[in-house]
Protein backbone atom coordinates (compact mmCIF):
# COMPACT_ATOMS: atom_id res chain seq x y z
CA UNK A 1 0.00 0.00 0.00
CA UNK A 2 1.71 3.30 -0.82
CA UNK A 3 2.13 5.56 1.67
CA UNK A 4 0.16 9.59 1.79
CA UNK A 5 3.16 11.73 0.51
CA UNK A 6 5.58 9.43 -0.57
CA UNK A 7 6.54 9.33 -4.50
CA UNK A 8 4.02 6.38 -5.39
CA UNK A 9 1.40 8.77 -5.41
CA UNK A 10 2.24 10.65 -7.85
CA UNK A 11 -0.61 11.63 -10.10
CA UNK A 12 -0.76 9.57 -13.65
CA UNK A 13 -0.94 12.01 -15.41
CA UNK A 14 2.28 13.99 -14.15
CA UNK A 15 3.90 10.69 -13.77
CA UNK A 16 2.60 10.13 -17.92
CA UNK A 17 4.35 13.83 -18.77
CA UNK A 18 7.10 12.94 -16.81
CA UNK A 19 8.12 9.82 -18.67
CA UNK A 20 6.85 11.59 -22.18
CA UNK A 21 9.10 14.25 -21.39
CA UNK A 22 12.15 11.88 -20.86
CA UNK A 23 11.17 9.97 -24.27
CA UNK A 24 10.73 12.75 -25.68
CA UNK A 25 14.78 14.04 -24.77
CA UNK A 26 15.99 11.11 -25.66
CA UNK A 27 14.16 9.96 -28.93
CA UNK A 28 12.97 13.25 -30.07
CA UNK A 29 12.31 12.95 -33.68
CA UNK A 30 10.43 9.76 -32.93
CA UNK A 31 8.28 10.94 -29.86
CA UNK A 32 6.99 14.26 -31.90
CA UNK A 33 5.92 11.56 -34.81
CA UNK A 34 4.11 9.72 -32.32
CA UNK A 35 2.58 12.67 -31.25
CA UNK A 36 1.36 13.93 -34.46
CA UNK A 37 0.34 10.47 -35.30
CA UNK A 38 -2.19 10.37 -32.41
CA UNK A 39 -3.17 13.61 -32.46
CA UNK A 40 -3.93 12.79 -36.37
CA UNK A 41 -5.92 9.74 -34.81
CA UNK A 42 -7.55 11.47 -32.45
CA UNK A 43 -8.83 14.23 -35.10
CA UNK A 44 -10.00 11.01 -37.54
CA UNK A 45 -11.78 8.55 -34.87
CA UNK A 46 -12.86 11.23 -32.24
CA UNK A 47 -14.31 13.76 -34.34
CA UNK A 48 -18.59 13.98 -34.52
CA UNK A 49 -17.28 14.07 -38.39
CA UNK A 50 -16.21 10.48 -38.89
CA UNK A 51 -19.36 9.03 -40.35
CA UNK A 52 -18.78 11.33 -43.36
CA UNK A 53 -16.38 9.83 -46.37
CA UNK A 54 -13.30 11.25 -48.18
CA UNK A 55 -9.76 11.30 -48.72
CA UNK A 56 -8.26 9.78 -45.51
CA UNK A 57 -5.47 12.21 -45.27
CA UNK A 58 -7.63 15.04 -44.98
CA UNK A 59 -9.97 13.15 -41.89
CA UNK A 60 -6.78 13.93 -39.84
CA UNK A 61 -4.93 17.39 -41.47
CA UNK A 62 -5.40 20.40 -43.55
CA UNK A 63 -2.77 19.27 -45.68
CA UNK A 64 -4.85 17.48 -47.87
CA UNK A 65 -6.45 20.76 -48.56
CA UNK A 66 -3.93 23.11 -48.48
CA UNK A 67 -2.03 20.57 -50.84
CA UNK A 68 -4.70 21.07 -53.28
CA UNK A 69 -4.66 24.86 -52.84
CA UNK A 70 -0.83 24.75 -53.85
CA UNK A 71 -1.22 22.68 -56.82
CA UNK A 72 -3.41 25.30 -58.31
CA UNK A 73 -6.37 23.46 -59.75
CA UNK A 74 -8.51 23.16 -56.31
CA UNK A 75 -11.89 23.26 -58.72
CA UNK A 76 -11.40 20.32 -60.16
CA UNK A 77 -9.77 18.40 -57.45
CA UNK A 78 -13.10 19.30 -55.62
CA UNK A 79 -14.91 18.20 -58.53
CA UNK A 80 -13.23 14.69 -58.48
CA UNK A 81 -14.04 14.72 -54.35
CA UNK A 82 -17.78 14.94 -55.22
CA UNK A 83 -17.88 12.44 -58.05
CA UNK A 84 -15.86 9.83 -56.09
CA UNK A 85 -17.54 10.39 -52.56
CA UNK A 86 -21.30 11.66 -52.75
CA UNK A 87 -22.74 14.97 -51.76
CA UNK A 88 -21.35 15.66 -48.75
CA UNK A 89 -17.45 15.21 -48.35
CA UNK A 90 -15.00 15.60 -45.13
CA UNK A 91 -12.71 17.70 -46.78
CA UNK A 92 -10.97 18.49 -43.86
CA UNK A 93 -10.40 17.64 -40.28
CA UNK A 94 -13.26 20.02 -38.47
CA UNK A 95 -14.88 20.81 -42.59
CA UNK A 96 -17.37 19.48 -44.48
CA UNK A 97 -17.79 20.25 -48.30
CA UNK A 98 -21.13 19.80 -49.52
CA UNK A 99 -22.09 19.91 -53.31
CA UNK A 100 -25.78 20.26 -53.66
CA UNK A 101 -26.78 23.94 -54.83
CA UNK A 102 -29.63 23.36 -51.98
CA UNK A 103 -27.59 22.81 -49.59
CA UNK A 104 -25.20 26.07 -50.70
CA UNK A 105 -28.49 28.20 -50.39
CA UNK A 106 -28.62 26.96 -46.57
CA UNK A 107 -25.54 27.83 -45.55
CA UNK A 108 -25.25 31.06 -47.76
CA UNK A 109 -28.72 32.43 -46.59
CA UNK A 110 -28.29 35.81 -44.54
CA UNK A 111 -29.66 35.51 -40.70
CA UNK A 112 -29.15 31.46 -40.01
CA UNK A 113 -26.21 32.03 -37.90
CA UNK A 114 -23.18 30.78 -40.34
CA UNK A 115 -20.18 33.30 -40.66
CA UNK A 116 -17.17 33.76 -42.23
CA UNK A 117 -13.95 31.11 -41.15
CA UNK A 118 -10.93 32.11 -40.25
CA UNK A 119 -9.86 31.59 -43.70
CA UNK A 120 -10.95 35.23 -44.66
CA UNK A 121 -9.34 36.35 -41.50
CA UNK A 122 -5.31 35.92 -43.35
CA UNK A 123 -6.45 38.26 -45.97
CA UNK A 124 -4.52 41.61 -45.32
CA UNK A 125 -5.00 44.54 -44.54
CA UNK A 126 -4.60 43.28 -40.89
CA UNK A 127 -6.28 45.34 -38.11
CA UNK A 128 -8.42 47.31 -40.65
CA UNK A 129 -10.75 44.88 -42.48
CA UNK A 130 -12.67 45.84 -45.41
CA UNK A 131 -16.05 43.96 -46.16
CA UNK A 132 -14.67 41.18 -47.84
CA UNK A 133 -12.00 40.17 -45.02
CA UNK A 134 -14.45 41.28 -41.94
CA UNK A 135 -14.77 38.19 -40.04
CA UNK A 136 -17.51 39.31 -37.11
CA UNK A 137 -21.18 39.52 -38.93
CA UNK A 138 -22.18 42.55 -36.67
CA UNK A 139 -19.45 44.58 -37.41
CA UNK A 140 -19.39 43.19 -41.44
CA UNK A 141 -23.26 44.85 -41.46
CA UNK A 142 -22.17 48.10 -40.41
CA UNK A 143 -19.68 48.77 -42.99
CA UNK A 144 -22.06 47.18 -45.61
CA UNK A 145 -24.69 49.56 -44.78
CA UNK A 146 -22.77 52.98 -45.18
CA UNK A 147 -21.04 51.12 -48.58
CA UNK A 148 -24.27 49.99 -50.05
CA UNK A 149 -25.69 53.10 -51.41
CA UNK A 150 -22.28 53.35 -53.22
CA UNK A 151 -22.12 50.25 -54.64
CA UNK A 152 -25.49 50.19 -56.60
CA UNK A 153 -26.42 49.82 -60.16
CA UNK A 154 -27.44 53.22 -60.03
CA UNK A 155 -24.43 54.84 -58.58
CA UNK A 156 -22.43 53.05 -61.15
CA UNK A 157 -23.81 54.20 -64.33
CA UNK A 158 -23.70 57.63 -62.97
CA UNK A 159 -20.11 56.69 -63.27
CA UNK A 160 -20.42 55.61 -66.95
CA UNK A 161 -18.29 58.02 -68.22
CA UNK A 162 -15.25 56.45 -66.79
CA UNK A 163 -16.32 53.44 -67.77
CA UNK A 164 -16.41 54.40 -71.65
CA UNK A 165 -12.94 56.26 -71.80
CA UNK A 166 -11.30 53.25 -70.53
CA UNK A 167 -13.62 51.43 -73.28
CA UNK A 168 -12.14 53.56 -75.79
CA UNK A 169 -8.09 53.69 -74.59
CA UNK A 170 -8.79 49.43 -74.67
CA UNK A 171 -10.36 49.87 -78.56
CA UNK A 172 -7.43 53.00 -79.56
CA UNK A 173 -4.76 50.16 -78.14
CA UNK A 174 -6.26 46.99 -80.18
CA UNK A 175 -6.42 49.43 -82.97
CA UNK A 176 -3.16 50.31 -82.99
CA UNK A 177 -2.53 46.28 -82.93
CA UNK A 178 -4.97 45.29 -85.62
CA UNK A 179 -3.40 47.07 -87.94
CA UNK A 180 0.33 46.58 -87.49
CA UNK A 181 1.83 43.48 -89.29
CA UNK A 182 4.53 43.20 -86.64
CA UNK A 183 2.47 41.68 -83.95
CA UNK A 184 -0.03 39.43 -85.49
CA UNK A 185 -0.96 37.72 -82.41
CA UNK A 186 -2.03 38.81 -79.38
CA UNK A 187 -2.16 38.25 -76.03
CA UNK A 188 -5.76 39.76 -75.84
CA UNK A 189 -6.17 37.91 -72.18
CA UNK A 190 -3.40 40.71 -70.65
CA UNK A 191 -5.04 43.65 -72.48
CA UNK A 192 -8.57 42.51 -70.53
CA UNK A 193 -6.59 42.31 -67.47
CA UNK A 194 -5.40 45.51 -67.94
CA UNK A 195 -8.96 47.07 -68.69
CA UNK A 196 -10.58 45.34 -65.51
CA UNK A 197 -7.55 47.56 -63.17
CA UNK A 198 -8.07 50.63 -65.17
CA UNK A 199 -11.89 50.55 -64.91
CA UNK A 200 -11.65 49.84 -60.87
CA UNK A 201 -9.10 52.36 -60.73
CA UNK A 202 -11.40 55.47 -62.45
CA UNK A 203 -14.24 54.06 -60.97
CA UNK A 204 -12.89 54.21 -57.01
CA UNK A 205 -10.61 56.77 -56.83
CA UNK A 206 -10.80 58.85 -60.65
CA UNK A 207 -7.73 58.12 -61.22
CA UNK A 208 -6.29 55.65 -64.29
CA UNK A 209 -3.69 52.88 -62.96
CA UNK A 210 -2.08 53.89 -66.61
CA UNK A 211 -2.07 49.60 -67.51
CA UNK A 212 -3.98 50.58 -70.64
CA UNK A 213 -1.72 54.22 -71.53
CA UNK A 214 1.35 51.54 -70.87
CA UNK A 215 0.35 48.63 -72.16
CA UNK A 216 1.84 46.60 -69.64
CA UNK A 217 2.07 45.61 -65.85
CA UNK A 218 3.65 48.79 -64.44
CA UNK A 219 6.04 47.46 -61.59
CA UNK A 220 4.95 43.71 -61.58
CA UNK A 221 1.61 45.09 -59.44
CA UNK A 222 -0.48 42.35 -61.05
CA UNK A 223 1.79 39.77 -60.76
CA UNK A 224 2.22 40.54 -57.34
CA UNK A 225 -0.96 40.85 -56.58
CA UNK A 226 -1.36 37.11 -57.59
CA UNK A 227 1.06 36.63 -55.62
CA UNK A 228 -0.16 37.63 -52.72
CA UNK A 229 -3.31 36.26 -53.39
CA UNK A 230 -1.62 32.58 -54.06
CA UNK A 231 -0.18 32.83 -50.64
CA UNK A 232 -3.86 34.29 -48.75
CA UNK A 233 -5.09 31.08 -50.43
CA UNK A 234 -2.89 28.59 -49.40
CA UNK A 235 -2.04 30.09 -45.81
CA UNK A 236 -5.96 30.20 -45.53
CA UNK A 237 -6.06 26.74 -45.27
CA UNK A 238 -4.07 26.91 -42.06
CA UNK A 239 -4.55 30.15 -40.92
CA UNK A 240 -2.18 29.85 -37.59
CA UNK A 241 0.80 29.54 -39.81
CA UNK A 242 -0.49 33.32 -40.75
CA UNK A 243 1.50 34.35 -36.97
CA UNK A 244 4.43 32.75 -37.74
CA UNK A 245 5.20 33.84 -41.27
CA UNK A 246 3.18 37.01 -42.58
CA UNK A 247 2.54 38.46 -39.53
CA UNK A 248 5.61 37.30 -37.64
CA UNK A 249 8.22 40.62 -36.76
CA UNK A 250 10.61 39.18 -38.95
CA UNK A 251 8.67 38.71 -41.77
CA UNK A 252 9.74 42.20 -43.72
CA UNK A 253 13.15 41.68 -43.09
CA UNK A 254 13.39 38.70 -45.29
CA UNK A 255 15.40 39.34 -48.19
CA UNK A 256 12.63 37.92 -50.50
CA UNK A 257 9.75 40.25 -48.96
CA UNK A 258 8.55 42.88 -51.24
CA UNK A 259 6.18 45.27 -48.91
CA UNK A 260 2.69 44.29 -49.62
CA UNK A 261 2.13 47.93 -50.11
CA UNK A 262 4.43 48.51 -52.93
CA UNK A 263 2.34 48.17 -55.87
CA UNK A 264 0.59 51.02 -58.13
CA UNK A 265 -2.94 50.79 -56.93
CA UNK A 266 -1.94 50.61 -53.15
CA UNK A 267 0.43 54.47 -53.92
CA UNK A 268 -2.37 55.68 -56.26
CA UNK A 269 -5.44 54.68 -53.71
CA UNK A 270 -2.95 56.76 -50.44
CA UNK A 271 -2.44 59.48 -52.90
CA UNK A 272 -5.94 59.96 -53.40
CA UNK A 273 -7.09 59.45 -50.31
CA UNK A 274 -4.50 62.33 -48.75
CA UNK A 275 -5.19 64.40 -51.86
CA UNK A 276 -9.21 64.04 -50.87
CA UNK A 277 -8.30 64.58 -47.42
CA UNK A 278 -5.94 67.64 -47.48
CA UNK A 279 -8.84 69.17 -49.87
CA UNK A 280 -6.69 68.63 -53.09
CA UNK A 281 -8.28 66.63 -55.35
CA UNK A 282 -12.23 66.76 -57.08
CA UNK A 283 -12.69 63.56 -58.17
CA UNK A 284 -14.55 63.34 -61.59
CA UNK A 285 -18.18 62.95 -60.26
CA UNK A 286 -19.01 60.86 -57.17
CA UNK A 287 -16.83 58.09 -57.53
CA UNK A 288 -16.49 55.33 -54.63
CA UNK A 289 -14.53 56.68 -52.78
CA UNK A 290 -15.92 60.03 -52.87
CA UNK A 291 -19.43 58.21 -51.94
CA UNK A 292 -17.59 56.68 -48.76
CA UNK A 293 -16.03 59.80 -47.73
CA UNK A 294 -19.79 61.53 -47.62
CA UNK A 295 -20.85 58.68 -45.91
CA UNK A 296 -18.08 59.20 -43.56
CA UNK A 297 -18.89 62.27 -43.19
CA UNK A 298 -22.69 61.58 -41.52
CA UNK A 299 -21.55 59.33 -38.79
CA UNK A 300 -17.78 59.60 -38.58
CA UNK A 301 -17.07 57.51 -35.63
CA UNK A 302 -18.90 54.21 -37.00
CA UNK A 303 -17.53 54.72 -40.25
CA UNK A 304 -13.80 55.67 -39.87
CA UNK A 305 -11.48 57.24 -42.59
CA UNK A 306 -9.93 53.85 -42.13
CA UNK A 307 -12.90 52.12 -43.11
CA UNK A 308 -12.67 54.17 -46.48
CA UNK A 309 -9.73 53.81 -47.23
CA UNK A 310 -10.16 49.53 -46.68
CA UNK A 311 -13.47 49.29 -48.76
CA UNK A 312 -11.77 51.69 -51.71
CA UNK A 313 -8.80 49.77 -51.85
CA UNK A 314 -10.24 46.54 -51.11
CA UNK A 315 -12.67 46.94 -54.50
CA UNK A 316 -9.92 46.75 -56.48
CA UNK A 317 -8.49 43.44 -55.07
CA UNK A 318 -11.80 41.97 -55.41
CA UNK A 319 -13.03 43.63 -58.37
CA UNK A 320 -10.34 43.18 -60.51
CA UNK A 321 -8.46 39.67 -61.01
CA UNK A 322 -12.22 38.39 -61.09
CA UNK A 323 -14.05 40.44 -63.57
CA UNK A 324 -10.85 40.00 -65.94
CA UNK A 325 -11.19 36.17 -65.36
CA UNK A 326 -14.89 35.83 -66.30
CA UNK A 327 -14.10 37.98 -69.38
CA UNK A 328 -11.23 36.06 -70.23
CA UNK A 329 -13.28 33.05 -70.11
CA UNK A 330 -15.95 34.36 -72.38
CA UNK A 331 -13.82 34.80 -75.08
CA UNK A 332 -12.10 31.23 -74.85
CA UNK A 333 -15.35 29.90 -74.69
CA UNK A 334 -16.89 31.99 -77.32
CA UNK A 335 -13.96 32.21 -79.76
CA UNK A 336 -13.71 27.82 -79.15
CA UNK A 337 -17.13 27.36 -80.35
CA UNK A 338 -17.17 28.59 -84.21
CA UNK A 339 -21.41 28.11 -84.15
CA UNK A 340 -21.99 30.26 -81.05
CA UNK A 341 -19.64 33.15 -82.20
CA UNK A 342 -21.29 33.12 -85.10
CA UNK A 343 -24.13 33.52 -83.80
CA UNK A 344 -23.28 35.81 -81.12
CA UNK A 345 -21.36 38.10 -83.57
CA UNK A 346 -24.71 38.23 -85.86
CA UNK A 347 -26.91 39.35 -83.15
CA UNK A 348 -24.72 42.44 -82.63
CA UNK A 349 -23.91 43.12 -86.35
CA UNK A 350 -27.89 42.83 -86.39
CA UNK A 351 -28.87 45.06 -83.59
CA UNK A 352 -26.21 47.36 -84.86
CA UNK A 353 -27.17 48.07 -88.59
CA UNK A 354 -31.26 48.28 -87.18
CA UNK A 355 -29.71 51.33 -85.12
CA UNK A 356 -30.65 49.63 -81.54
CA UNK A 357 -26.48 50.10 -80.36
CA UNK A 358 -24.92 53.44 -79.68
CA UNK A 359 -21.40 54.21 -80.53
CA UNK A 360 -20.39 53.22 -77.06
CA UNK A 361 -22.98 50.05 -76.09
CA UNK A 362 -24.90 51.27 -72.73
CA UNK A 363 -26.09 48.98 -70.42
CA UNK A 364 -29.34 48.88 -71.40
CA UNK A 365 -29.32 48.07 -74.69
CA UNK A 366 -27.37 45.14 -74.23
CA UNK A 367 -30.00 44.13 -71.65
CA UNK A 368 -32.62 44.71 -74.46
CA UNK A 369 -31.19 44.12 -77.69
CA UNK A 370 -28.63 41.36 -77.26
CA UNK A 371 -30.14 38.52 -75.22
CA UNK A 372 -28.21 35.88 -76.73
CA UNK A 373 -24.67 37.78 -75.72
CA UNK A 374 -26.37 37.76 -72.05
CA UNK A 375 -26.93 34.42 -72.18
CA UNK A 376 -23.10 33.82 -73.44
CA UNK A 377 -22.53 35.50 -70.26
CA UNK A 378 -24.46 34.07 -68.12
CA UNK A 379 -23.43 30.18 -69.55
CA UNK A 380 -19.23 31.49 -68.82
CA UNK A 381 -20.29 32.70 -65.41
CA UNK A 382 -21.92 29.19 -64.77
CA UNK A 383 -19.45 26.96 -66.49
CA UNK A 384 -16.18 29.65 -65.25
CA UNK A 385 -16.86 31.25 -62.08
CA UNK A 386 -14.23 33.33 -61.21
CA UNK A 387 -13.81 32.25 -57.41
CA UNK A 388 -11.58 29.36 -57.56
CA UNK A 389 -11.62 27.92 -53.81
CA UNK A 390 -14.17 27.34 -51.72
CA UNK A 391 -16.39 29.87 -49.76
CA UNK A 392 -16.44 28.36 -46.18
CA UNK A 393 -18.47 29.36 -43.20
CA UNK A 394 -18.84 28.73 -39.84
CA UNK A 395 -22.06 26.41 -38.54
CA UNK A 396 -23.74 28.54 -35.58
CA UNK A 397 -23.29 26.70 -32.07
CA UNK A 398 -26.57 25.49 -32.05
CA UNK A 399 -26.12 23.42 -35.10
CA UNK A 400 -27.54 23.01 -38.40
CA UNK A 401 -29.58 20.87 -40.66
CA UNK A 402 -27.81 21.07 -43.93
CA UNK A 403 -29.00 19.22 -47.13
CA UNK A 404 -31.01 16.63 -44.76
CA UNK A 405 -27.67 16.19 -42.36
CA UNK A 406 -27.76 17.43 -39.09
CA UNK A 407 -24.19 19.52 -38.69
CA UNK A 408 -22.75 20.25 -34.80
CA UNK A 409 -22.01 23.64 -34.08
CA UNK A 410 -18.74 25.08 -34.40
CA UNK A 411 -18.10 22.80 -37.50
CA UNK A 412 -17.12 24.57 -40.89
CA UNK A 413 -19.25 23.77 -43.76
CA UNK A 414 -17.93 24.52 -47.50
CA UNK A 415 -19.23 25.22 -51.30
CA UNK A 416 -17.82 25.69 -54.61
CA UNK A 417 -19.08 27.39 -57.44
CA UNK A 418 -17.39 24.98 -60.24
CA UNK A 419 -19.10 21.95 -58.34
CA UNK A 420 -22.66 23.66 -57.63
CA UNK A 421 -23.11 24.28 -61.60
CA UNK A 422 -22.67 20.88 -62.28
CA UNK A 423 -25.69 19.90 -61.17
CA UNK A 424 -27.67 17.74 -63.77
CA UNK A 425 -31.08 18.25 -61.74
CA UNK A 426 -31.23 22.31 -62.46
CA UNK A 427 -28.49 22.88 -65.27
CA UNK A 428 -29.70 19.69 -67.24
CA UNK A 429 -27.92 16.28 -68.47
CA UNK A 430 -25.64 18.43 -70.55
CA UNK A 431 -24.27 20.93 -67.39
CA UNK A 432 -20.58 19.63 -68.16
CA UNK A 433 -20.97 21.67 -71.49
CA UNK A 434 -20.53 25.19 -72.58
CA UNK A 435 -24.10 25.56 -73.79
CA UNK A 436 -26.10 29.14 -73.76
CA UNK A 437 -28.70 28.53 -75.16
CA UNK A 438 -29.69 26.90 -71.88
CA UNK A 439 -30.70 30.75 -70.94
CA UNK A 440 -33.13 31.53 -73.74
CA UNK A 441 -36.68 31.41 -73.12
CA UNK A 442 -38.92 30.80 -75.92
CA UNK A 443 -41.72 33.28 -75.94
CA UNK A 444 -44.70 32.69 -74.02
CA UNK A 445 -43.39 29.28 -72.93
CA UNK A 446 -44.12 29.46 -69.12
CA UNK A 447 -42.61 26.33 -68.45
CA UNK A 448 -39.06 27.16 -70.04
CA UNK A 449 -39.27 30.61 -67.80
CA UNK A 450 -39.59 28.39 -64.71
CA UNK A 451 -36.38 26.34 -65.97
CA UNK A 452 -34.51 29.79 -66.08
CA UNK A 453 -35.44 31.18 -63.18
CA UNK A 454 -34.72 28.24 -61.31
CA UNK A 455 -31.16 28.22 -62.54
CA UNK A 456 -30.83 31.48 -61.97
CA UNK A 457 -31.37 30.54 -58.44
CA UNK A 458 -28.83 28.67 -58.35
CA UNK A 459 -26.36 30.43 -59.96
CA UNK A 460 -23.26 31.19 -57.08
CA UNK A 461 -20.48 32.83 -59.23
CA UNK A 462 -21.08 35.86 -56.62
CA UNK A 463 -21.61 33.92 -53.75
CA UNK A 464 -24.74 34.57 -51.93
CA UNK A 465 -26.21 36.02 -49.20
CA UNK A 466 -25.11 38.51 -46.71
CA UNK A 467 -21.91 38.13 -48.46
CA UNK A 468 -23.08 37.96 -51.50
CA UNK A 469 -20.99 40.15 -53.94
CA UNK A 470 -21.49 43.64 -53.78
CA UNK A 471 -19.75 44.91 -56.28
CA UNK A 472 -21.76 42.53 -59.06
CA UNK A 473 -23.58 45.31 -60.32
CA UNK A 474 -20.18 47.02 -61.70
CA UNK A 475 -19.03 43.46 -63.08
CA UNK A 476 -22.21 43.02 -65.04
CA UNK A 477 -22.33 46.79 -65.93
CA UNK A 478 -18.80 46.77 -67.19
CA UNK A 479 -18.93 43.37 -68.97
CA UNK A 480 -22.04 44.01 -70.96
CA UNK A 481 -20.78 46.94 -72.27
CA UNK A 482 -17.02 46.00 -73.69
CA UNK A 483 -17.57 42.55 -74.49
CA UNK A 484 -20.28 43.11 -77.32
CA UNK A 485 -18.60 46.52 -78.67
CA UNK A 486 -14.98 44.88 -79.05
CA UNK A 487 -17.12 41.96 -81.01
CA UNK A 488 -18.88 44.51 -82.86
CA UNK A 489 -15.33 46.27 -83.66
CA UNK A 490 -13.11 43.43 -84.68
CA UNK A 491 -12.82 39.83 -86.03
CA UNK A 492 -11.41 37.64 -83.66
CA UNK A 493 -9.97 33.63 -83.87
CA UNK A 494 -7.55 31.99 -81.35
CA UNK A 495 -4.08 32.06 -81.87
CA UNK A 496 -3.93 28.68 -80.62
CA UNK A 497 -7.18 26.73 -81.24
CA UNK A 498 -8.24 23.42 -78.95
CA UNK A 499 -5.29 24.78 -76.54
CA UNK A 500 -6.53 25.18 -72.76
CA UNK A 501 -5.50 28.56 -71.50
CA UNK A 502 -3.14 28.18 -68.30
CA UNK A 503 -4.78 28.78 -65.07
CA UNK A 504 -3.75 28.87 -61.11
CA UNK A 505 -6.80 29.06 -58.56
CA UNK A 506 -5.36 31.30 -55.78
CA UNK A 507 -8.89 33.33 -54.29
CA UNK A 508 -9.19 33.71 -58.23
CA UNK A 509 -9.28 31.76 -60.94
CA UNK A 510 -5.96 33.68 -62.74
CA UNK A 511 -5.41 32.62 -66.23
CA UNK A 512 -2.97 33.52 -69.10
CA UNK A 513 -2.89 32.45 -72.81
CA UNK A 514 -5.49 33.91 -74.35
CA UNK A 515 -3.85 34.80 -77.48
CA UNK A 516 -5.40 35.59 -80.57
CA UNK A 517 -5.68 37.08 -84.28
CA UNK A 518 -7.77 39.50 -84.86
CA UNK A 519 -8.73 42.32 -87.40
CA UNK A 520 -10.52 45.45 -87.66
CA UNK A 521 -14.25 44.50 -89.31
C1 LIG B 1 -17.17 38.97 -62.39
C2 LIG B 1 -16.66 39.61 -61.36
C3 LIG B 1 -16.78 39.19 -59.93
C4 LIG B 1 -16.97 37.95 -59.39
C5 LIG B 1 -17.14 36.64 -60.13
C6 LIG B 1 -17.01 38.11 -57.96
C7 LIG B 1 -17.22 37.06 -57.06
C8 LIG B 1 -17.40 37.24 -55.71
C9 LIG B 1 -17.75 36.18 -54.79
C10 LIG B 1 -17.95 34.72 -55.14
C11 LIG B 1 -17.86 36.73 -53.55
C12 LIG B 1 -18.21 36.02 -52.26
C13 LIG B 1 -16.95 35.56 -51.58
C14 LIG B 1 -17.19 34.84 -50.29
O1 LIG B 1 -18.28 34.80 -49.73
O2 LIG B 1 -16.19 34.29 -49.83
C15 LIG B 1 -17.55 38.13 -53.68
C16 LIG B 1 -17.53 39.02 -52.64
C17 LIG B 1 -17.13 40.33 -52.77
N1 LIG B 1 -16.87 41.01 -53.93
FE1 LIG B 1 -16.95 40.24 -55.80
N2 LIG B 1 -16.82 39.43 -57.65
C18 LIG B 1 -16.69 40.13 -58.83
C19 LIG B 1 -16.51 41.49 -58.96
C20 LIG B 1 -16.39 42.38 -57.93
C21 LIG B 1 -16.17 43.79 -58.06
C22 LIG B 1 -16.09 44.55 -59.40
C23 LIG B 1 -16.04 44.30 -56.80
C24 LIG B 1 -15.82 45.72 -56.35
C25 LIG B 1 -16.09 46.77 -57.04
C26 LIG B 1 -16.20 43.19 -55.87
C27 LIG B 1 -16.16 43.31 -54.50
C28 LIG B 1 -16.50 42.29 -53.62
C29 LIG B 1 -16.55 42.47 -52.17
C30 LIG B 1 -16.21 43.73 -51.40
C31 LIG B 1 -16.96 41.23 -51.64
C32 LIG B 1 -17.20 40.88 -50.17
C33 LIG B 1 -18.70 40.94 -49.94
C34 LIG B 1 -19.12 40.56 -48.54
O3 LIG B 1 -18.46 39.74 -47.89
O4 LIG B 1 -20.14 41.10 -48.08
N3 LIG B 1 -16.41 42.05 -56.59
N4 LIG B 1 -17.29 38.42 -55.00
Amino acid sequence: MAKLGSSEDVPVTQALLVTVLKVLRQYPLITILWLIILRFLVRRYLSPLRKYPGPFIASGTRLWAAYSTYLGHTEQDYIALHNRYGPVVRNKPNQLSFSSPEAARQILSPGKGFHKTDFYWVFPPYGNPDIFTEVSEAKHAILKKFAGPAYSLASFQALTPCIEDTEQLLCAKLDALAGSSTTPIVDLGAWLHYFAFDVLGRVAFSSSFGFLEQGRDIDDSIAFIDEVQTYDGLIGQIPWLDYILRRAPYWDYLPFVKPIGNNVMTRTALGEMNARQEGKTKPEGRDLMEQLLEAHAKDPEKFTTGNVFAIAHGAIFAGSDSTASTMQTFCHSVFSNPQIYKRLTQEILAADKQGQLSDMITWDESQRHLPYFQACLKETMRTGPAVGLNISRKVPLSGAEIDGTFVPGGVEVAVNAHVLHLNTDIFGADADKFRPERWLVKEGDDNDETRVKRMERYMFQFGGGSHVCIGRNLAILEMSKILPQILRRYKFELAYPGRPMKKHSSFFVVQQGLEVKFERR
